[in-house]
Protein backbone atom coordinates (compact mmCIF):
# COMPACT_ATOMS: atom_id res chain seq x y z
CA UNK A 1 0.00 0.00 0.00
CA UNK A 2 1.34 3.21 -1.20
CA UNK A 3 1.48 5.94 2.03
CA UNK A 4 -2.02 7.49 0.79
CA UNK A 5 -4.06 4.41 1.13
CA UNK A 6 -3.99 3.78 -2.54
CA UNK A 7 -3.76 0.64 -3.59
CA UNK A 8 -0.92 -0.85 -6.44
CA UNK A 9 -2.87 -2.41 -8.94
CA UNK A 10 -3.56 -5.90 -8.72
CA UNK A 11 -1.60 -8.48 -9.24
CA UNK A 12 -0.25 -11.76 -7.92
CA UNK A 13 1.46 -12.31 -4.78
CA UNK A 14 5.22 -12.33 -5.12
CA UNK A 15 7.77 -13.89 -2.82
CA UNK A 16 10.47 -11.81 -0.94
CA UNK A 17 13.67 -11.18 -3.43
CA UNK A 18 12.66 -13.14 -6.57
CA UNK A 19 9.13 -11.23 -6.32
CA UNK A 20 6.96 -12.83 -9.17
CA UNK A 21 9.57 -13.94 -10.96
CA UNK A 22 8.81 -17.51 -10.49
CA UNK A 23 5.25 -16.96 -11.91
CA UNK A 24 6.29 -15.81 -14.94
CA UNK A 25 6.67 -18.26 -18.08
CA UNK A 26 10.63 -16.87 -18.65
CA UNK A 27 10.78 -17.49 -22.27
CA UNK A 28 7.41 -15.87 -22.91
CA UNK A 29 6.86 -13.32 -20.42
CA UNK A 30 3.91 -11.57 -22.45
CA UNK A 31 1.97 -15.11 -22.07
CA UNK A 32 1.63 -14.81 -18.54
CA UNK A 33 0.99 -11.52 -18.10
CA UNK A 34 -1.59 -12.18 -20.61
CA UNK A 35 -3.48 -15.02 -18.69
CA UNK A 36 -2.94 -12.77 -15.30
CA UNK A 37 -5.10 -10.16 -16.63
CA UNK A 38 -8.30 -13.02 -17.72
CA UNK A 39 -8.88 -12.59 -13.75
CA UNK A 40 -7.13 -9.09 -12.72
CA UNK A 41 -8.46 -6.56 -15.51
CA UNK A 42 -5.93 -4.20 -17.55
CA UNK A 43 -3.49 -2.86 -15.43
CA UNK A 44 -1.10 -5.01 -13.04
CA UNK A 45 1.27 -5.21 -10.78
CA UNK A 46 3.90 -7.12 -9.99
CA UNK A 47 7.80 -7.21 -8.54
CA UNK A 48 10.83 -8.49 -10.39
CA UNK A 49 14.08 -8.71 -8.48
CA UNK A 50 12.25 -5.70 -6.27
CA UNK A 51 11.73 -3.62 -9.08
CA UNK A 52 8.35 -2.17 -9.69
CA UNK A 53 6.74 -3.26 -12.86
CA UNK A 54 3.04 -2.08 -13.97
CA UNK A 55 1.49 -3.87 -16.95
CA UNK A 56 -0.89 -2.52 -19.20
CA UNK A 57 -2.89 -4.76 -20.68
CA UNK A 58 -5.32 -3.29 -22.66
CA UNK A 59 -4.85 -0.29 -25.59
CA UNK A 60 -7.58 1.94 -23.75
CA UNK A 61 -5.02 1.90 -20.64
CA UNK A 62 -1.93 2.13 -22.30
CA UNK A 63 -3.46 5.48 -24.70
CA UNK A 64 -4.68 6.80 -21.29
CA UNK A 65 -1.58 6.80 -19.58
CA UNK A 66 1.13 6.78 -22.49
CA UNK A 67 -0.49 8.65 -24.83
CA UNK A 68 -2.36 11.17 -22.96
CA UNK A 69 0.15 11.54 -19.72
CA UNK A 70 2.89 10.95 -21.94
CA UNK A 71 5.19 14.17 -19.90
CA UNK A 72 5.23 11.44 -16.79
CA UNK A 73 5.48 8.11 -18.88
CA UNK A 74 8.30 8.84 -21.36
CA UNK A 75 11.51 7.77 -19.48
CA UNK A 76 13.32 4.40 -19.80
CA UNK A 77 14.28 2.51 -16.85
CA UNK A 78 17.77 2.87 -16.24
CA UNK A 79 19.46 -0.19 -16.81
CA UNK A 80 22.93 -0.15 -14.92
CA UNK A 81 24.71 -2.53 -17.43
CA UNK A 82 24.32 0.12 -20.35
CA UNK A 83 27.51 1.94 -19.95
CA UNK A 84 29.69 -1.63 -19.55
CA UNK A 85 27.57 -2.95 -22.27
CA UNK A 86 28.69 0.03 -24.72
CA UNK A 87 25.15 0.45 -25.78
CA UNK A 88 24.72 3.97 -24.25
CA UNK A 89 24.66 5.00 -28.02
CA UNK A 90 21.41 3.53 -28.00
CA UNK A 91 18.98 6.09 -28.66
CA UNK A 92 16.31 3.56 -28.09
CA UNK A 93 17.18 2.96 -24.38
CA UNK A 94 18.43 7.09 -23.23
CA UNK A 95 16.62 8.54 -20.64
CA UNK A 96 13.67 11.19 -21.19
CA UNK A 97 16.32 13.97 -21.97
CA UNK A 98 17.81 16.77 -24.43
CA UNK A 99 20.07 13.81 -25.76
CA UNK A 100 17.00 11.84 -26.24
CA UNK A 101 15.79 14.97 -28.45
CA UNK A 102 18.35 15.79 -30.71
CA UNK A 103 18.30 11.92 -31.87
CA UNK A 104 14.30 11.92 -31.69
CA UNK A 105 14.86 15.11 -34.32
CA UNK A 106 17.55 13.54 -36.19
CA UNK A 107 15.21 10.54 -36.59
CA UNK A 108 12.07 12.54 -36.97
CA UNK A 109 13.75 14.00 -39.69
CA UNK A 110 14.95 11.03 -41.90
CA UNK A 111 12.02 8.52 -40.71
CA UNK A 112 8.68 11.34 -41.10
CA UNK A 113 6.28 10.00 -43.43
CA UNK A 114 7.08 12.63 -46.52
CA UNK A 115 11.00 11.90 -46.01
CA UNK A 116 10.30 8.15 -46.28
CA UNK A 117 8.80 8.14 -49.79
CA UNK A 118 11.97 8.88 -51.02
CA UNK A 119 13.51 5.56 -49.90
CA UNK A 120 10.25 4.04 -51.59
CA UNK A 121 12.53 2.92 -54.98
CA UNK A 122 15.55 1.63 -52.96
CA UNK A 123 12.62 -0.85 -51.01
CA UNK A 124 11.56 -1.81 -54.30
CA UNK A 125 15.20 -2.31 -55.82
CA UNK A 126 16.01 -4.81 -52.80
CA UNK A 127 12.71 -6.39 -52.83
CA UNK A 128 13.84 -7.55 -56.49
CA UNK A 129 17.01 -8.50 -55.53
CA UNK A 130 15.39 -10.60 -52.58
CA UNK A 131 12.94 -12.53 -55.17
CA UNK A 132 16.22 -13.08 -57.16
CA UNK A 133 18.31 -14.57 -54.62
CA UNK A 134 14.95 -16.83 -53.57
CA UNK A 135 14.81 -18.01 -56.78
CA UNK A 136 18.45 -19.47 -57.03
CA UNK A 137 18.45 -20.79 -53.66
CA UNK A 138 14.92 -20.88 -52.48
CA UNK A 139 16.20 -23.44 -49.34
CA UNK A 140 17.54 -20.65 -47.76
CA UNK A 141 14.79 -18.32 -48.44
CA UNK A 142 15.25 -17.16 -44.49
CA UNK A 143 18.62 -15.91 -45.38
CA UNK A 144 17.45 -14.15 -48.44
CA UNK A 145 14.66 -11.98 -45.98
CA UNK A 146 17.30 -11.16 -43.66
CA UNK A 147 19.87 -9.46 -46.45
CA UNK A 148 16.43 -7.93 -47.45
CA UNK A 149 16.10 -6.28 -44.09
CA UNK A 150 19.74 -5.48 -42.99
CA UNK A 151 20.54 -4.05 -46.55
CA UNK A 152 17.57 -1.86 -47.08
CA UNK A 153 18.78 -0.20 -43.75
CA UNK A 154 22.16 0.18 -44.84
CA UNK A 155 21.44 1.76 -47.74
CA UNK A 156 19.00 4.41 -46.52
CA UNK A 157 21.42 5.42 -43.58
CA UNK A 158 24.67 4.66 -44.64
CA UNK A 159 23.90 4.84 -48.59
CA UNK A 160 26.14 1.26 -48.33
CA UNK A 161 25.27 -1.63 -50.36
CA UNK A 162 25.27 -4.75 -48.96
CA UNK A 163 25.09 -7.84 -51.08
CA UNK A 164 25.75 -11.05 -48.72
CA UNK A 165 25.09 -11.97 -45.93
CA UNK A 166 28.47 -12.19 -45.24
CA UNK A 167 29.55 -8.20 -45.61
CA UNK A 168 32.16 -7.41 -43.31
CA UNK A 169 29.57 -4.39 -42.07
CA UNK A 170 26.74 -6.68 -41.78
CA UNK A 171 28.74 -9.30 -39.79
CA UNK A 172 30.06 -6.26 -37.22
CA UNK A 173 26.51 -5.20 -36.62
CA UNK A 174 24.82 -8.69 -36.03
CA UNK A 175 27.84 -9.48 -33.65
CA UNK A 176 26.64 -6.44 -31.64
CA UNK A 177 23.61 -7.24 -31.54
CA UNK A 178 23.34 -10.94 -30.65
CA UNK A 179 25.11 -9.73 -27.44
CA UNK A 180 22.65 -6.99 -26.62
CA UNK A 181 19.86 -9.22 -26.97
CA UNK A 182 21.29 -11.82 -24.96
CA UNK A 183 21.59 -9.68 -22.38
CA UNK A 184 18.46 -7.36 -22.70
CA UNK A 185 16.03 -10.41 -22.44
CA UNK A 186 13.67 -8.75 -19.17
CA UNK A 187 14.84 -11.74 -17.03
CA UNK A 188 18.85 -10.82 -17.85
CA UNK A 189 17.73 -7.27 -17.06
CA UNK A 190 16.53 -7.52 -13.77
CA UNK A 191 19.26 -10.03 -12.71
CA UNK A 192 21.77 -7.36 -14.26
CA UNK A 193 19.76 -4.48 -12.50
CA UNK A 194 19.25 -5.97 -8.58
CA UNK A 195 23.15 -7.14 -8.92
CA UNK A 196 25.30 -5.04 -10.53
CA UNK A 197 27.90 -6.30 -9.10
CA UNK A 198 27.97 -9.25 -11.66
CA UNK A 199 29.62 -7.11 -14.46
CA UNK A 200 32.49 -6.31 -12.48
CA UNK A 201 33.81 -9.70 -11.77
CA UNK A 202 36.90 -10.01 -13.27
CA UNK A 203 36.69 -12.40 -16.69
CA UNK A 204 38.44 -14.97 -15.33
CA UNK A 205 36.29 -15.77 -12.25
CA UNK A 206 34.03 -18.95 -12.81
CA UNK A 207 30.72 -17.89 -13.37
CA UNK A 208 31.66 -14.41 -14.38
CA UNK A 209 29.58 -14.90 -17.83
CA UNK A 210 28.28 -11.23 -17.79
CA UNK A 211 31.68 -9.82 -17.39
CA UNK A 212 33.03 -11.64 -20.47
CA UNK A 213 30.18 -11.10 -22.46
CA UNK A 214 30.10 -7.01 -21.16
CA UNK A 215 33.84 -6.36 -22.24
CA UNK A 216 33.31 -8.45 -25.82
CA UNK A 217 30.56 -6.23 -26.15
CA UNK A 218 31.93 -3.10 -25.85
CA UNK A 219 34.28 -3.41 -28.52
CA UNK A 220 31.31 -4.74 -30.78
CA UNK A 221 29.56 -1.95 -30.21
CA UNK A 222 32.09 0.74 -30.66
CA UNK A 223 32.88 -1.16 -33.98
CA UNK A 224 29.15 -1.04 -35.25
CA UNK A 225 28.71 2.54 -34.36
CA UNK A 226 31.72 4.01 -35.59
CA UNK A 227 32.68 1.94 -38.97
CA UNK A 228 29.47 2.21 -41.19
CA UNK A 229 29.04 6.30 -40.09
CA UNK A 230 32.98 7.03 -40.98
CA UNK A 231 32.35 5.29 -44.13
CA UNK A 232 29.03 7.04 -44.88
CA UNK A 233 30.65 10.94 -44.18
CA UNK A 234 33.43 10.22 -46.81
CA UNK A 235 31.21 8.89 -49.02
CA UNK A 236 28.89 12.08 -48.46
CA UNK A 237 31.53 14.11 -50.02
CA UNK A 238 31.75 12.34 -53.27
CA UNK A 239 29.75 13.44 -56.47
CA UNK A 240 28.47 9.89 -56.60
CA UNK A 241 26.71 9.94 -52.96
CA UNK A 242 22.70 9.04 -53.07
CA UNK A 243 20.29 10.03 -50.63
CA UNK A 244 20.48 8.44 -47.37
CA UNK A 245 19.96 9.34 -43.50
CA UNK A 246 23.45 10.72 -42.75
CA UNK A 247 24.25 13.22 -46.09
CA UNK A 248 20.35 14.65 -45.14
CA UNK A 249 21.39 15.22 -42.15
CA UNK A 250 24.56 16.58 -42.26
CA UNK A 251 23.16 19.08 -44.93
CA UNK A 252 20.18 20.30 -42.25
CA UNK A 253 23.20 20.76 -39.71
CA UNK A 254 22.88 24.41 -38.80
CA UNK A 255 25.28 27.21 -37.84
CA UNK A 256 24.06 26.94 -33.90
CA UNK A 257 23.92 23.29 -33.35
CA UNK A 258 27.24 22.11 -31.52
CA UNK A 259 29.05 20.26 -34.17
CA UNK A 260 30.42 17.16 -32.08
CA UNK A 261 27.22 16.82 -29.91
CA UNK A 262 25.51 16.78 -33.44
CA UNK A 263 28.01 14.42 -34.41
CA UNK A 264 27.69 11.68 -31.88
CA UNK A 265 23.89 11.84 -32.10
CA UNK A 266 23.52 11.45 -35.54
CA UNK A 267 26.19 7.90 -35.20
CA UNK A 268 24.31 6.62 -32.49
CA UNK A 269 20.61 7.24 -34.21
CA UNK A 270 21.89 5.80 -37.53
CA UNK A 271 23.37 2.30 -35.52
CA UNK A 272 19.70 2.31 -33.44
CA UNK A 273 18.27 2.87 -36.55
CA UNK A 274 20.05 -1.01 -37.72
CA UNK A 275 19.86 -2.53 -34.12
CA UNK A 276 15.86 -1.67 -34.15
CA UNK A 277 14.67 -1.85 -37.52
CA UNK A 278 16.75 -5.11 -39.39
CA UNK A 279 15.30 -8.09 -36.99
CA UNK A 280 11.30 -6.21 -36.24
CA UNK A 281 11.49 -6.41 -39.91
CA UNK A 282 12.99 -9.82 -40.99
CA UNK A 283 11.31 -11.56 -37.77
CA UNK A 284 7.35 -9.72 -39.35
CA UNK A 285 8.42 -11.52 -42.79
CA UNK A 286 9.39 -14.76 -41.34
CA UNK A 287 5.69 -14.78 -38.92
CA UNK A 288 4.29 -13.92 -42.49
CA UNK A 289 6.06 -17.19 -44.37
CA UNK A 290 4.77 -19.34 -40.85
CA UNK A 291 0.96 -18.02 -41.69
CA UNK A 292 1.05 -18.35 -45.18
CA UNK A 293 1.93 -22.50 -44.59
CA UNK A 294 -0.53 -22.57 -42.22
CA UNK A 295 -2.89 -20.61 -43.93
CA UNK A 296 -3.02 -22.09 -47.54
CA UNK A 297 -6.40 -20.67 -48.54
CA UNK A 298 -5.70 -17.20 -47.46
CA UNK A 299 -2.71 -17.55 -49.59
CA UNK A 300 -4.46 -18.50 -52.55
CA UNK A 301 -6.77 -15.65 -52.30
CA UNK A 302 -4.10 -12.84 -51.96
CA UNK A 303 -2.61 -14.56 -54.95
CA UNK A 304 -5.73 -14.56 -56.82
CA UNK A 305 -6.16 -10.72 -55.48
CA UNK A 306 -2.45 -10.37 -57.64
CA UNK A 307 -3.06 -11.79 -60.54
CA UNK A 308 -6.43 -10.30 -61.14
CA UNK A 309 -5.22 -6.44 -60.50
CA UNK A 310 -1.68 -6.92 -61.78
CA UNK A 311 -1.57 -9.78 -63.77
CA UNK A 312 1.47 -12.83 -64.22
CA UNK A 313 3.26 -10.92 -66.16
CA UNK A 314 3.83 -8.02 -63.94
CA UNK A 315 5.83 -7.06 -60.48
CA UNK A 316 3.81 -5.41 -58.25
CA UNK A 317 5.32 -1.77 -57.10
CA UNK A 318 3.90 0.63 -54.62
CA UNK A 319 1.64 2.59 -57.30
CA UNK A 320 -0.18 -1.22 -56.95
CA UNK A 321 -1.00 -0.90 -52.79
CA UNK A 322 -4.70 1.29 -52.97
CA UNK A 323 -5.71 -1.77 -55.30
CA UNK A 324 -4.71 -4.82 -52.96
CA UNK A 325 -6.94 -4.30 -50.11
CA UNK A 326 -6.88 -8.36 -49.15
CA UNK A 327 -2.94 -8.07 -49.47
CA UNK A 328 -3.18 -5.11 -47.18
CA UNK A 329 -5.71 -7.04 -44.77
CA UNK A 330 -2.73 -10.08 -44.92
CA UNK A 331 -0.34 -7.47 -43.86
CA UNK A 332 -2.63 -6.35 -40.97
CA UNK A 333 -3.10 -9.44 -39.82
CA UNK A 334 0.49 -10.71 -39.57
CA UNK A 335 1.20 -8.04 -37.78
CA UNK A 336 -1.54 -8.89 -34.85
CA UNK A 337 -1.26 -12.12 -35.45
CA UNK A 338 2.57 -12.73 -33.68
CA UNK A 339 3.84 -9.33 -32.75
CA UNK A 340 7.10 -9.68 -33.09
CA UNK A 341 7.98 -7.75 -30.56
CA UNK A 342 4.93 -8.49 -28.14
CA UNK A 343 6.17 -5.94 -24.63
CA UNK A 344 7.35 -3.14 -26.52
CA UNK A 345 9.99 -1.73 -24.87
CA UNK A 346 9.42 -0.38 -21.09
CA UNK A 347 8.77 2.70 -20.51
CA UNK A 348 9.41 4.29 -16.72
CA UNK A 349 7.05 7.05 -14.95
CA UNK A 350 8.89 10.17 -13.25
CA UNK A 351 6.64 10.30 -10.74
CA UNK A 352 4.10 8.85 -9.18
CA UNK A 353 0.45 9.40 -10.19
CA UNK A 354 -3.08 7.60 -9.64
CA UNK A 355 -5.32 6.05 -12.27
CA UNK A 356 -8.69 4.68 -11.50
CA UNK A 357 -7.76 4.55 -7.86
CA UNK A 358 -4.94 2.66 -8.49
CA UNK A 359 -1.55 3.60 -7.43
CA UNK A 360 1.30 4.12 -9.91
CA UNK A 361 4.60 4.75 -7.88
CA UNK A 362 7.61 7.00 -9.45
CA UNK A 363 10.42 5.07 -10.46
CA UNK A 364 8.00 2.40 -11.73
CA UNK A 365 8.59 0.17 -15.11
CA UNK A 366 5.95 0.37 -17.40
CA UNK A 367 4.82 -2.28 -20.27
CA UNK A 368 2.51 -1.88 -22.75
CA UNK A 369 2.14 -5.53 -23.02
CA UNK A 370 1.33 -5.49 -27.10
CA UNK A 371 0.61 -9.59 -27.19
CA UNK A 372 -2.74 -8.84 -25.16
CA UNK A 373 -3.90 -6.14 -27.03
CA UNK A 374 -3.42 -8.81 -30.11
CA UNK A 375 -5.04 -10.98 -28.38
CA UNK A 376 -8.10 -8.63 -27.47
CA UNK A 377 -10.73 -11.43 -27.88
CA UNK A 378 -13.90 -8.17 -28.35
CA UNK A 379 -11.69 -6.75 -30.57
CA UNK A 380 -10.18 -9.71 -32.41
CA UNK A 381 -12.90 -12.79 -32.12
CA UNK A 382 -11.07 -15.85 -32.16
CA UNK A 383 -7.58 -14.50 -32.22
CA UNK A 384 -5.55 -17.16 -32.46
CA UNK A 385 -6.70 -17.70 -36.19
CA UNK A 386 -4.57 -16.17 -39.05
CA UNK A 387 -8.41 -14.29 -40.13
CA UNK A 388 -7.32 -10.67 -42.42
CA UNK A 389 -10.75 -10.84 -43.37
CA UNK A 390 -11.10 -9.59 -39.89
CA UNK A 391 -10.14 -6.31 -41.01
CA UNK A 392 -13.17 -5.48 -43.51
CA UNK A 393 -16.21 -3.91 -42.75
CA UNK A 394 -19.62 -5.08 -44.20
CA UNK A 395 -19.39 -3.43 -47.48
CA UNK A 396 -16.55 -4.88 -48.34
CA UNK A 397 -13.88 -2.20 -47.62
CA UNK A 398 -11.16 -2.10 -45.14
CA UNK A 399 -11.88 -0.80 -41.78
CA UNK A 400 -10.12 1.99 -39.79
CA UNK A 401 -7.78 -0.85 -37.64
CA UNK A 402 -4.14 -0.44 -39.13
CA UNK A 403 -2.60 -2.23 -35.42
CA UNK A 404 -0.38 0.97 -34.58
CA UNK A 405 -0.10 -0.89 -30.95
CA UNK A 406 2.52 -2.91 -32.35
CA UNK A 407 4.41 0.40 -32.96
CA UNK A 408 4.48 1.12 -28.88
CA UNK A 409 2.55 4.09 -28.18
CA UNK A 410 3.16 7.90 -26.82
CA UNK A 411 6.44 10.27 -27.45
CA UNK A 412 8.44 7.10 -27.49
CA UNK A 413 6.42 5.72 -30.26
CA UNK A 414 8.39 3.55 -32.92
CA UNK A 415 10.49 6.62 -35.27
CA UNK A 416 10.93 4.40 -38.01
CA UNK A 417 6.82 2.95 -38.71
CA UNK A 418 6.62 4.48 -41.61
CA UNK A 419 9.14 3.02 -43.61
CA UNK A 420 9.03 -0.30 -41.48
CA UNK A 421 5.54 -0.62 -43.29
CA UNK A 422 6.92 -0.06 -46.41
CA UNK A 423 9.38 -2.24 -46.17
CA UNK A 424 7.19 -4.93 -45.25
CA UNK A 425 4.45 -4.10 -47.80
CA UNK A 426 6.65 -4.52 -50.53
CA UNK A 427 8.59 -7.49 -49.62
CA UNK A 428 4.85 -9.45 -48.90
CA UNK A 429 3.78 -8.38 -51.81
CA UNK A 430 6.49 -9.62 -53.74
CA UNK A 431 6.91 -12.80 -52.13
CA UNK A 432 3.24 -13.53 -53.00
CA UNK A 433 3.48 -12.69 -56.54
CA UNK A 434 6.18 -14.69 -57.43
CA UNK A 435 6.09 -17.89 -54.77
CA UNK A 436 4.22 -20.22 -52.86
CA UNK A 437 4.72 -21.26 -49.87
CA UNK A 438 4.41 -24.52 -48.99
CA UNK A 439 4.46 -27.00 -45.45
CA UNK A 440 7.61 -29.37 -45.56
CA UNK A 441 6.75 -32.59 -46.82
CA UNK A 442 7.85 -36.30 -44.48
CA UNK A 443 10.05 -39.02 -45.71
CA UNK A 444 6.47 -40.26 -47.53
CA UNK A 445 6.34 -37.10 -49.47
CA UNK A 446 3.29 -35.83 -47.18
CA UNK A 447 3.20 -32.53 -46.04
CA UNK A 448 3.56 -31.81 -42.64
CA UNK A 449 3.17 -29.03 -40.18
CA UNK A 450 6.79 -27.43 -39.62
CA UNK A 451 8.84 -28.09 -36.49
CA UNK A 452 10.91 -24.37 -35.37
CA UNK A 453 11.35 -22.77 -32.41
CA UNK A 454 10.48 -19.19 -31.37
CA UNK A 455 13.15 -17.14 -30.08
CA UNK A 456 13.55 -15.81 -26.97
CA UNK A 457 14.44 -12.46 -25.81
CA UNK A 458 12.64 -9.10 -26.58
CA UNK A 459 11.63 -10.05 -29.37
CA UNK A 460 9.92 -13.08 -30.55
CA UNK A 461 9.95 -14.71 -34.21
CA UNK A 462 10.12 -18.02 -35.65
CA UNK A 463 13.86 -19.45 -36.08
CA UNK A 464 14.78 -21.68 -38.74
CA UNK A 465 11.58 -22.54 -39.81
CA UNK A 466 11.17 -25.09 -42.60
CA UNK A 467 9.19 -24.14 -46.19
CA UNK A 468 9.00 -25.06 -49.09
CA UNK A 469 9.25 -22.05 -51.59
CA UNK A 470 8.36 -22.74 -55.14
CA UNK A 471 8.14 -20.29 -58.00
CA UNK A 472 4.55 -19.90 -59.17
CA UNK A 473 5.12 -19.23 -62.44
CA UNK A 474 8.78 -20.17 -63.31
CA UNK A 475 9.27 -19.23 -67.04
CA UNK A 476 7.61 -15.18 -66.55
CA UNK A 477 8.79 -14.16 -63.46
CA UNK A 478 12.10 -15.31 -63.46
CA UNK A 479 11.98 -13.49 -67.09
CA UNK A 480 10.86 -10.70 -65.63
CA UNK A 481 13.21 -10.72 -62.77
CA UNK A 482 16.45 -10.85 -64.52
CA UNK A 483 15.01 -7.64 -67.16
CA UNK A 484 14.16 -5.67 -64.01
CA UNK A 485 17.77 -6.51 -62.20
CA UNK A 486 20.01 -6.03 -65.36
CA UNK A 487 17.96 -2.71 -65.44
CA UNK A 488 18.84 -1.52 -61.94
CA UNK A 489 22.08 -2.92 -60.86
C1 LIG B 1 8.21 -4.38 -37.98
C2 LIG B 1 9.05 -3.44 -37.66
C3 LIG B 1 9.10 -2.70 -36.35
C4 LIG B 1 8.39 -2.89 -35.19
C5 LIG B 1 7.31 -3.94 -34.89
C6 LIG B 1 8.85 -1.88 -34.23
C7 LIG B 1 8.34 -1.74 -32.96
C8 LIG B 1 8.81 -0.82 -32.04
C9 LIG B 1 8.32 -0.69 -30.69
C10 LIG B 1 7.20 -1.52 -30.06
C11 LIG B 1 9.03 0.30 -30.08
C12 LIG B 1 8.87 0.81 -28.63
C13 LIG B 1 7.87 1.93 -28.57
C14 LIG B 1 7.56 2.35 -27.15
O1 LIG B 1 8.46 2.52 -26.34
O2 LIG B 1 6.36 2.53 -26.82
C15 LIG B 1 9.98 0.80 -31.05
C16 LIG B 1 10.88 1.82 -30.80
C17 LIG B 1 11.79 2.26 -31.72
N1 LIG B 1 11.89 1.89 -33.05
FE1 LIG B 1 10.78 0.47 -33.99
N2 LIG B 1 9.81 -1.13 -34.83
C18 LIG B 1 10.00 -1.58 -36.12
C19 LIG B 1 10.87 -1.06 -37.07
C20 LIG B 1 11.72 0.00 -36.87
C21 LIG B 1 12.58 0.58 -37.88
C22 LIG B 1 12.64 0.14 -39.34
C23 LIG B 1 13.29 1.58 -37.27
C24 LIG B 1 14.30 2.56 -37.83
C25 LIG B 1 14.45 2.85 -39.07
C26 LIG B 1 12.87 1.63 -35.87
C27 LIG B 1 13.37 2.50 -34.93
C28 LIG B 1 12.93 2.58 -33.61
C29 LIG B 1 13.54 3.45 -32.60
C30 LIG B 1 14.72 4.38 -32.79
C31 LIG B 1 12.82 3.26 -31.41
C32 LIG B 1 13.05 3.94 -30.07
C33 LIG B 1 12.19 5.18 -29.95
C34 LIG B 1 12.43 5.94 -28.65
O3 LIG B 1 12.83 5.35 -27.65
O4 LIG B 1 12.19 7.15 -28.65
N3 LIG B 1 11.92 0.67 -35.68
N4 LIG B 1 9.82 0.13 -32.25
Amino acid sequence: KSSSNLSFPPGPKGLPVLGNLLDINGSQPWVSFTQWASTRGDIIYCELFGLQVIVLQSQKVAKALLEHRSSNYSDRPPISSTKAMGSEFNSAQLRYSDEWRLHRRIFHQSFRPKAVKDYLPIQLRKARQMLRSIMEAPERYQDHIDLFASSVIMSVVYDYEAKTNDDPLLLTADKAIKVFLEVASPQNSAILESFPFLLRLPSWFPGANFTRLAIQSQKNAAAMVDIPFRYARERAMTATSNHCMISESFKRLEARDNTDEFELALKSSSATAFIAGVETTASTLAVFVLAMMLYPDVQKRAQEEIDAVIGKEQLPTFEDRSSLPYVEAVLRETLRWHPVFPLGLPHYTTDSDVYNDHYIPKGAIVMGNIWAMSKDEVKYPDPYDFKPERFFVADGQLNGDTVDFIFGFGRRVCVGRYFADASLWISLVSLLATFRFMRPLDKEGKEVDPIFQWSTGLSSHPVSLPCRVVPRNPDTIAHKLVNVMDAST
